[in-house]
């Protein structure tokens, strides 16, 4: 998912129907007598899937029926290759980051990660469980709340302090993804705040110290990636970045789906920004492309999955991968996963750090400067999945060579 979502006019009619169906729902859910819809309007549907799942639902609506080519059954993107499989991703040990006799090799783990995967696992990082199985906690209480109550946050401003939505992009996406969420903006922590949900009565507070925690894990693993990447650490990008970033979190409700072999919980995408740190429950469901297999990552139980964003690949001059992932479903077990997105602020632009860019050496510039507003412009024009943002500041050199 990237950073931000679509641009304001696009999002502006899904919110209409968005409010609409938030209104209908709200009528019901006052009078008590919520019943399933016989017919799955498009606003229907806008109230999202947690709501049809509740309602009992034992076919899977048409607007979520994926193309065959893109269901999760079919699991080979290439023909030259074949089969799903599962993979247990490197581990980078944030204690023994913190060990000046280890610091070097686990520097190696996560450059090689960075490289081949362009996704890890951090153990050791110092959150308490509170904080984490509290976010986890909240979260799940959060989507337990009535519509009505979740609804009040929908909005059609896309730099609101908080959304509440449903699919992947709602507004554009011809077929509907198995997933509700929440964004919230975490930058400037004292200023969104006060537009957080007030309910669950807790989430203020718990979100807090996740956020503040997880701010703190990106900065000492983006410090770790640049000492890997051979790039200065004192000032340059972590000064800027420890002055001011962009930080959003994205708490992600995946219900028990009845078909999940025909849809996804969120489709193939790449995220925006540098590092994503995405803390799960216990349900399995996140995949990444690799070598042109969907491998499904089995996590740690505590850890932390990172992975690369956009932002990084195009500053690491296309040494780390921003590799595309997406979540499948299924049809018995509700998953709740906490996806945090940390980058430099929206108004910076970004290309290639100067120190890996060298023409004499084999390393021209691979990468257009990017910034905000032209992320926002694409997705405005074209379809922002499947990686073609990337693709599109991609410099003609780097492009692959046509068979
Ligand atoms: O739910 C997950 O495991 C991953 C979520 C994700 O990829 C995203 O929010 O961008
Ligand atoms: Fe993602």
């Amino acid at each position: 998912m990237s950073l931000v979502a679509a641009p304001m006019a696009i999002v502006d009619v899904a919110n209409a129907q968005l409010q609409q169906a938030a209104a209908a729902a709200a009528k019901k859910d006052e009078d008590g007598h919520e019943q399933q819809e016989s017919s799955y309007d498009y606003g229907a549907l806008m109230k999202g899937v947690r709501h049809l799942s509740d309602s009992g639902i034992t076919r899977l609506p048409d607007r979520y029926v994926l193309p065959a080519s893109d269901r999760p059954g079919v699991l080979a993107v290439s023909s030259s290759v074949a089969g799903s499989g599962r993979v247990k991703l490197p581990v980078v040990n944030l204690a023994g980051l913190r060990d000046p006799c280890q610091r070097a090799a686990v520097l190696a783990t996560l450059d090689a990660a960075c490289r081949e995967y362009g996704f890890f696992q951090v153990v050791n990082h110092g959150f308490g469980s509170d904080v984490s199985g509290g976010m986890l906690d909240v979260a799940q209480r959060f989507f337990e709340l009535p519509l009505a109550e979740r609804a009040r946050h929908m909005s059609a401003d896309v730099r609101a302090p908080v959304r509440y939505g449903t699919s992947f992009n709602q507004a554009k996406d011809d077929v509907l993804c198995w997933r509700d969420f929440l964004k919230l903006v975490c930058q400037p922590l004292q200023a969104v705040l006060p537009y957080w949900p007030q309910q669950p009565a807790d989430l203020r507070d718990v979100a807090t110290r996740y956020a503040t925690a997880s701010h703190r894990l990106f900065m000492e693993v983006m410090e770790a990636a640049l000492e890997a990447l051979g790039i200065p650490t004192a000032g340059g990008v972590l000064g800027e970045l420890a002055a001011s970033s962009s930080h959003m979190m994205t708490v992600n409700c995946y219900p028990a789906c009845p078909q999940p072999e025909l849809t996804l919980g969120m489709p193939s995408h790449s995220d925006y920004g540098l590092f994503t740190f995405v803390l799960q429950d216990h349900v399995e469901g996140l995949q990444v492309m690799h070598d042109g297999r969907w491998l499904t990552i089995d996590p740690i139980p505590g850890s932390f999955v990172v992975n690369v964003g956009d932002h990084l690949e195009i500053y690491s001059n296309g040494r780390y991968k921003s590799a595309l992932h997406r979540v499948h479903v299924n049809s018995t077990r509700p998953r709740i996963s906490v996806a945090s997105f940390h980058s430099l602020p929206a108004e910076r632009v970004i290309g290639p750090a100067p120190e890996l860019v060298d023409d004499e050496a084999g390393n021209p510039r691979r990468y257009m400067d990017t910034d905000f507003a032209t992320f926002l412009a694409y997705l405005a024009s074209a379809d922002g999945k499947n990686k073609t943002f990337l693709q599109s500041r991609k410099l003609p050199a780097a492009a692959p060579p046509c068979l």
